[in-house]
């Protein structure tokens, strides 16, 4: 009886909680011991369980290679209960009370067949989960993806030699179909930009692919902004002048996540562009310099933006990792845009300076720049969390057209084409 109202239950979850996603359900992850593993931050047991300083009764699940198991919290699990009453699936949200979850969260009875977890609870309420879900959205299990996600990020130097030659993404292919614009997002996540070739350099076309990749964000630059014409905002970005290895909008309270280029119009000298990877130069620092690496991870430095109307200010560590898993998440460099540096005492600015410059020697470094020029036709979406963009200085007439999107934008629709977690 109980059993079969489970059944009722679980024909109405979204299949998307049941999605049999290999990465978690692999043998490698399953051999995995979940609570002796500390790749993550702290202990779960020990974090978690506040409550009257007694050990909870943790739920042992048994994962499929037998000798491992999961251990849950009732109120973890009674919180994650998908049934129609704890969950709206048709919004996506939770419906049940936080202040009531102690109080429900006694475990009269449990088993566990067929991939499946069943609970009788002291309310008589049941819930049923999917093992592999159970898995894949606790802190464990997401700690381990996340890693994974970074393992899979291809970093590189300016040679580009460890990059696979990849077959090119025409403007057409990526109008019409949708697995060329699941490829644009592979590509951008895996190598933190992607080209997209044969795009019509006029101004109407190029909004087509922007608007087709991602919706366009608005910042003080406007939604589509075009430099090389006009000097509407005052920043280097709109000279002509050599514009060294920087990440945009440092001075934002969370920077743009991706840019997109297109240079529509070229007919002078100088120009040409680069890209250095800023996480590969992290890499680099880690090794050369641990104690550099861990300071600009934690100091903060403020950067702004000044024109007739507005002053942007914001601060933030250069190197900003997630706070649950600490895989390096975004550099923020751009030593022009600095405010005065206010973050650090005076006593200690002999060792901020020290450990800045030798970050900035290494994005100097001619060996991490990835020299092009940006042509008419080629559309360029950039990472403006991971790579640093500049260009030489020029002379003649040279236009830029493009947008930036936010990260949260960007990140929902790789999300949805099943790039990333
Ligand atoms: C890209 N676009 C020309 C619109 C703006 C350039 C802004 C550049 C600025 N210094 C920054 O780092 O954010
Ligand atoms: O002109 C370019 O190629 C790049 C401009 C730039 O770096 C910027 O606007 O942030």
């Amino acid at each position: 009886m109980g059993i079969l109202k489970f059944k009722s239950h679980l024909s109405k979850l979204p299949s998307l909680l049941f999605r049999n996603n290999n990465l978690h359900t692999s043998k490698t992850f399953l051999k995995f011991n979940l609570l002796s593993a500390n790749y993550c931050s702290g202990n779960p047991l020990q974090l978690q369980d506040n409550e009257h300083f007694t050990l909870p009764k943790f739920l042992d699940v048994h994962l499929s290679n037998a000798s491992q198991t999961l251990k849950l919290h009732p109120t973890w699990l009674r919180d994650h209960c998908r049934c129609p009453d704890c969950y709206n699936a048709v919004t996506y949200q939770r419906k049940n009370d936080i202040l009531k979850l102690n109080e429900h969260s006694t475990i009269s009875a449990h088993s566990q067949s067929d991939g499946l977890l069943h609970v009788l609870w002291s309310d008589g309420h049941k819930s049923i989960y999917s093992i592999p879900w159970l898995i894949s959205n606790t802190y464990e299990g997401r700690c381990r993806t996340q890693e994974e996600e970074a393992r899979r990020l291809i970093t590189w130097d300016g040679s580009m030699g460890n990059l696979p030659s990849l077959e090119p993404i025409l403007y057409h292919n990526a109008m019409h179909d949708d697995n060329t614009l699941s490829e644009i997002y592979r590509r951008v996540i895996q190598y933190g930009f992607v080209q997209i070739e044969q795009v019509p350099s006029t101004e109407i076309d190029t909004k087509m692919i922007i608007e087709r990749v991602c919706r366009m964000s608005r910042t003080v630059f406007g939604k589509f902004w075009e430099t090389g014409t006009n000097f509407d905002h005052m920043d280097t970005g709109y000279l002509n002048g050599y514009l060294e290895g920087h990440t945009d909008n440092t001075y934002f309270t969370e920077a743009q996540g991706f840019l997109v280029f297109h240079c529509t119009h070229f007919n002078g000298k100088g120009g040409e562009s680069f890209l250095v990877d800023g996480f590969h130069v992290a890499k680099q620092l880690k090794q050369l310099d641990p104690i550099a690496y861990d300071y600009l991870s934690k100091a903060n430095i403020t950067a702004e933006y000044i024109e007739p109307g507005e002053h942007f200010s914001s601060g933030g560590a250069i190197l900003r990792h997630d706070p649950v898993s600490h895989q390096l998440e975004q550099i923020r460099f751009n030593m022009l845009d600095r405010a005065p540096l206010t973050s650090v005492p005076q006593s200690e600015v002999g060792t901020f300076y020290r450990h800045l410059r030798t970050l900035a020697m290494l994005v100097r470094q001619k060996e991490n720049e990835y020299w092009f020029r940006l042509s008419p036709g080629t559309v360029m979406v950039i990472d403006n969390w991971r790579l640093l963009h500049g260009r030489n200085s020029y002379e003649g007439k040279r236009v830029l057209r493009g947008c930036y999107y936010s990260r949260s934008d960007f990140m929902s629709k790789a999300r949805h084409y099943g790039i990333i977690l």
